[in-house]
């Protein structure tokens, strides 16, 4: 069972429970939270939409991000290296049907392969529109699927781009039936999705795609507060040379200015300066936008809440989360401890015999993979994080113990041992020294770059975990035909059924059972196996033998005679 840290009201609901007085130390509980929702949103200023391109492996994502960035520089003032900053915004075409005079669309830029995972990790809530690209030349795939799923089970709004039209014999059409084939109402069917056919690579389609997005977006009449307390989110964070922790802030509501105090898990920051995708200096930043900010104590994590307040109230704030914290993370260890204790256990007890492992889990709960993530940018981090978290079952499952930006060290590989767990270095470096150690402690390292090998490798090693699948295969059936004693040294005797092997081959010492009217009653192996008086090793389909179970006297004639095999499996997921 989880440990968890009671709230203020449920501790004082326990106090009173036992006749005790309690009084909340307010202080203790202060902390910054976000403003209420606006009583009447039509009345705030319109702000542009937050859109995720998602799709399969290789259908074109990052080609298409790059094309639109590469165009929104072309259009908007030249100048500054673009960089990926977790997000950037491209201008709507003049012309479109929207009455406001400049409109731009925010595209956020999730790392790679693993935008997916890392959008659902946020909780998708930041994501007005789904772009979902389909190659015109690979059709729908696993992935597509995930993403159609994704939106059916939310309210974003979607746009399917076929892309790679420009390669040549592709039939749009045929992937067009098996889109509505997947329930994908297309517009062109009369449903309401629409569809745009694009090509990352020429840039055909895409003025056409950013006019279809602006066009769902301004359905969905999206609204939020310029002025008040600063809401966001930090898309990616890393460490940048001569200027210390940097985040990217996706604003929600409100504004972020150069000068304001901010909160984000545990770190805050006075804003120095924000920068966004072209790295020039911006004056602020309002809902929809996505800027770099400089300024932070520490790296904020991808995915956090970005909060603004007064100096006093944030520290207060913070002090309040870090020993939130420390709380939290004693409870954990105790909970590692707890863990390894339990490990110990079913260890012995499957030492003991191989069926109490089986009982003892089932007992504790499921088995668990502990794992201590670390990645280079938190964006990534993120991503990972929320790729690996759903594996498993309620048997044998993932649960990740720490997440953390930057090389593998000897902490983690405490922190692994402790935890008896595994460490992820995805994109980061372990140092020599720091490998030798995760070895001496026979902590595994598991190092990837690429997710997807490094889910399958997750996946495998939550399968160890999970009991084997014992498969039975029979390898031969013998009918007992006649019963007849034979004599042993002393005056013991035992029984030898006369039988006819009637399917596959019968072979000594092997696991037996015996059938009598459908059922098993009595499983055991093959003692004894004669032909003609000669004791054999096995004997084939259509002859006939004698034969005999170890400790087990009671063969009756018809009764069938199954000798099989017991096969491990590894479980499966
Ligand atoms: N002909 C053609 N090729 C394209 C187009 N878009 C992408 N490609 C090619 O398809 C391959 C995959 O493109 P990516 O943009 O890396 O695909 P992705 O979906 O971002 O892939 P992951 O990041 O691996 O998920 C590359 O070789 C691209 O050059 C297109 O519109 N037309």
């Amino acid at each position: 069972m989880a440990l968890s840290v009671l709230t203020s009201d449920y501790a004082s609901l326990l106090a009173l429970e036992f006749n005790r007085n309690p009084i909340v130390n307010d202080e203790a509980a202060f902390d910054i939270y976000p403003p209420p929702p606006h009583p009447d949103p039509s009345t705030l200023p319109a702000r542009p939409p937050v859109v995720t391109i998602m799709g399969h492996v290789d259908h074109g994502k990052t080609t298409l991000l790059d094309t639109l960035r590469s165009t929104s520089v072309a259009k908007g003032e030249a100048g500054g290296i673009t960089q990926h900053i977790g997000a950037f915004s491209v201008p709507v075409p003049a012309g479109s049907s929207s009455s406001e005079p400049t409109r731009t669309i925010t595209f956020l830029d999730t790392p790679g392969h693993a935008a997916f995972s890392a959008m659902r990790a946020r909780g998708a809530s930041v994501t007005d529109v789904v772009v979902l690209v389909v190659a015109a030349d690979d059709g729908i795939m696993p992935q597509t699927r995930e993403v159609i799923e994704l939106v059916k089970n939310s309210n974003v709004g979607l746009v399917v781009a076929i892309n790679k039209v420009d390669k040549p014999g592709v039939d749009i059409s045929k992937v067009e039936n098996a889109l509505l084939a997947e329930g994908i109402q297309l517009e062109a069917f009369g449903g309401d999705v629409p569809v745009v056919h694009v090509s990352g690579l020429t840039g055909q389609g895409l003025d056409q795609l950013v006019e279809t997005i602006s066009a769902v977006a301004e359905m969905q009449d999206l609204r939020a507060e310029r002025e008040g307390v600063l809401q966001g989110y930090v898309l990616e964070s890393k460490v940048a040379k001569g200027l210390g922790p940097v985040g990217t802030v996706l604003v929600l509501r409100g504004n972020l200015m150069p000068g304001q105090h901010l909160i984000c898990g545990m770190t805050s920051a006075k804003v120095r300066l924000l920068t966004d995708h072209n790295g020039k200096a911006v004056k602020a930043a309002y809902p929809g936008m996505a800027v770099t900010v400089c300024g932070w104590k520490e790296l904020p994590n991808a995915g956090d809440e970005v909060l603004t307040g007064s100096e006093a109230d944030i520290k207060k704030a913070l002090t309040n989360r870090l020993r939130k914290a420390e709380i939290e993370a004693s409870l954990v260890d105790l909970e590692a401890i707890n863990e390894q204790r339990r490990s110990e256990r079913e260890r012995r007890e499957a030492d003991d015999g191989e069926h109490t492992a089986d009982v003892a889990s089932t007992e504790a709960g499921p088995k668990e993979l502990r794992l201590i993530i670390k990645g280079d940018v938190s964006g990534t981090v993120e991503a990972v994080k929320g790729s690996v978290t759903d594996i498993g079952n309620d048997v044998a499952r993932v649960k990740v113990v720490s997440t953390g930006v930057g090389e593998v060290t000897e902490s983690d590989v405490l922190r692994a041992k402790t935890a008896g767990g595994v460490i992820i270095a995805f994109n980061v470096k372990v140092p020599r020294s720091v490998e030798n150690e995760a070895q001496s402690q026979h902590v595994p390292i598991l190092t990837s770059s690429v997710i997807y090998k490094l889910i399958d490798d997750v996946k495998a090693r939550v399968i160890d975990l999970l009991p084997p699948v014992i498969e039975t295969r029979v390898s031969g059936e013998a009918t007992v035909l006649q019963l007849f004693d034979i004599h042993l040294k002393g005056k013991k005797t035992k029984q030898i059924g006369g039988c006819r092997v009637t399917n596959g081959v019968v072979s000594r010492g092997k696991l037996a059972r015996v059938v009598r009217n459908g059922e098993v009653i009595h499983q055991g192996h093959l003692e004894t196996l004669k032909q003609h008086k000669n004791d054999v090793m096995e004997i084939g389909k259509g002859n006939e033998c004698g034969l005999n179970l170890a400790d087990f006297n009671d063969l009756r004639v018809g009764d069938v005679v199954e000798v099989y095999e017991e096969i491990k499996l590894p479980g499966t997921l």
